[in-house]
């Protein structure tokens, strides 16, 4: 077992991010102490039930206490209210990083209240699944997926360095981005597929032609595909459209211009327009395979160490 990264590890929220970080830090002995934190109290009971940390605290103020990593991985509009609570008890010296899936917002909200004395470095984990809650974190999430950091102008090159190494334990891969940049390619990456998934079963939901019973009995695989992101989490996903509001209305602008052009080239069956369009997205998918970036989501089970057969 190797050396402890760190002594103390706070971790304020306990859901699948939260606790898939609680499970990879027990399994590879990153610190000496985890102190676990949640606003629900059910959940804070199923989080020491699980033995997701060392102890367990309501109060996320009591909880980073003495940490000397406190990592935030609340849904995105929870980012101030959770940085008021924990900045007059942060430990000096302490790395300060969250798993948000907007960057911008996340630093506007956090920024102001972080104390002169520690290091706040955000961060974004591109990994996770369409479920949610300690029960559904699983050892392994983060491994050959991206950690993305949007360090602050002047961040503290030892302490980005300490962050970094914690990540690349977990089996991530580490970038840095600009924040505004994340979130603009976040936007058409990652926000726009959920959109746009819960919008196409929302319509097949509202239907009045097709049946519902039909709809769930006739399922095609590419429908169940959209099914499975637009049963993603709905805080989550309403504060991500909330908190990264101009990235994702540009890009559903453009969206709709080039859905509009695909609808006219239907209307007047110009085929060699939707030939072409099908061609040159195949080719997307092709370099995303040959660069590796098809990883399958659930990796359960999987020893966070192991190499992938
Ligand atoms: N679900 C995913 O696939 C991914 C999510 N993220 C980001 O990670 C963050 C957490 O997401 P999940 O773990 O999926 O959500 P989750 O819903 O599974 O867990 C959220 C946790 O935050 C707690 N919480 C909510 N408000 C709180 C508050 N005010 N104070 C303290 N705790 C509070 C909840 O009790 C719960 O423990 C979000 O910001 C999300 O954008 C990042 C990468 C992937
Ligand atoms: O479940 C999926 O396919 C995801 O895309 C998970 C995910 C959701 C939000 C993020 O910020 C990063 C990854």
């Amino acid at each position: 077992m190797p050396e402890p990264m760190f002594d103390r590890i706070a971790l304020i929220g306990i859901g699948l991010i939260g606790s898939s970080i609680a499970r990879d830090v027990k399994e590879l002995g990153l610190a000496r102490e985890v102190v676990v934190s949640t606003r629900s109290a059910d959940t804070l009971k199923r989080a020491e039930e699980l033995e997701l940390g060392t102890s367990y605290s309501p109060s996320a103020a009591d909880a980073v206490e003495g940490a000397d990593l406190v990592i935030v991985s609340v849904p995105v509009g929870a980012s101030e209210a959770v940085a008021k609570q924990i900045a007059p008890r942060l430990k000096p010296g302490a790395i300060i990083t969250d798993v948000g899936s907007t960057k911008a917002s996340v630093i506007a909200q956090m920024a102001p209240h972080m104390p002169e004395n520690v290091h706040f470095i955000p961060g974004h984990p591109l990994a996770g699944t369409e479920k949610s809650g300690p029960d559904a974190g699983f050892i392994g999430l983060f491994k050959g997926r991206w950690c993305i950091f949007t360090p602050l102008p002047g961040t503290d090159a030892e302490a980005l360095s300490q962050l970094k190494a914690f990540w690349e334990a977990l089996g991530s891969r580490v970038d840095e981005m600009d924040p505004q940049h994340h979130d603009k390619v976040l936007a058409i990456v990652s926000h726009l597929p959920h959109i746009i998934a819960y919008n196409i079963v929302g319509t097949a939901d509202d239907l009045e032609t097709v049946t519902e019973s039909e709809v769930i009995k006739y399922s095609a695989s590419g429908f169940r595909d959209f099914t499975r992101l637009a049963a993603s989490d709905p805080t989550m996903w309403r504060d991500v459209c909330l908190h990264n509001k101009d990235a994702i209305l540009e890009m559903l602008a453009r969206f709709s211009e080039d859905l509009a052009y695909l609808q006219r080239a239907i209307r007047w069956g110009e085929g060699d327009k939707l030939f072409e369009l099908f061609t040159r997205t195949r080719a997307v998918r092709r370099s995303i395979i040959e660069a590796g970036q098809d990883v399958d989501v659930p990796d359960f089970g999987r020893h966070a160490l192991d190499k992938k057969p």
